[in-house]
């Protein structure tokens, strides 16, 4: 089974003490809160994507974003292994609205509804939320986790990781 890539994107407000979450209502990861994001249309690149699924998920136009961070989601048997291409954004246009995917809502940085998330959400947040730029890898054997490393990484490792997957 082929890898399927996925990006996922936080907006800050701008003071950085509160994030933009969404509450999925329906699909992958229903009823639990996320970034906003979703997987890339053909020919679109991964910043594209990002763009589009937030504007389409919460009515954020994004006039910036950084790419901070990938998160490889990882099984044991390799089916339905992921990756997730991670952004953040404090400049953005437009006024958040709900969406057909999302309900979106804003909360402290320092009060994150971690039990009703993805259940390796506690372990990478802090380091985007300290906005420093990483890699994580989760391994997952059925639904629990059995192992992981998250490493932070300078502009120029991510600037390589992202270009080789708009080789892809
Ligand atoms: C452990 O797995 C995951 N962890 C986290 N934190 N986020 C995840 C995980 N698996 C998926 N996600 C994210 C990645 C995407 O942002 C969304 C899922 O996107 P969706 O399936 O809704 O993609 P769309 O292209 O919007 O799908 P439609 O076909 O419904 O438009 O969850």
């Amino acid at each position: 089974m082929s890898l399927k890539y996925f990006t996922l994107v936080f907006p800050f407000n701008i003071t950085g003490d509160q994030v933009l979450l969404g509450l999925k209502k329906r699909g992958l990861g229903e009823n639990l809160w996320n970034g906003f994001g979703g997987k890339p249309e053909k020919n679109e690149s991964i910043e594209q994507c990002a763009r589009r699924e937030l504007e389409e998920e919460c009515g954020l136009v994004a006039k910036e974003m950084t790419y901070l961070g990938v998160l490889y989601i990882n099984t044991t048997d390799g089916v339905g292994d992921i990756v997730i291409y991670v952004y953040t954004t404090r400049k953005y246009m437009g006024a958040v609205a709900e969406s057909d995917e999302m309900l979106p809502e804003w909360f402290e940085t320092t009060n994150l509804p971690y039990k009703q998330m993805y259940e390796e959400a506690p372990l990478w947040y802090p380091v985007m939320l300290g906005n420093k730029k990483f890699t994580a890898t989760f391994l997952f054997d059925n639904d629990d986790l059995i192992s992981y490393e998250i490493t932070t990484k300078d502009e120029l490792e991510m600037t390589e990781i992202l270009r080789m997957a708009q080789d892809i």
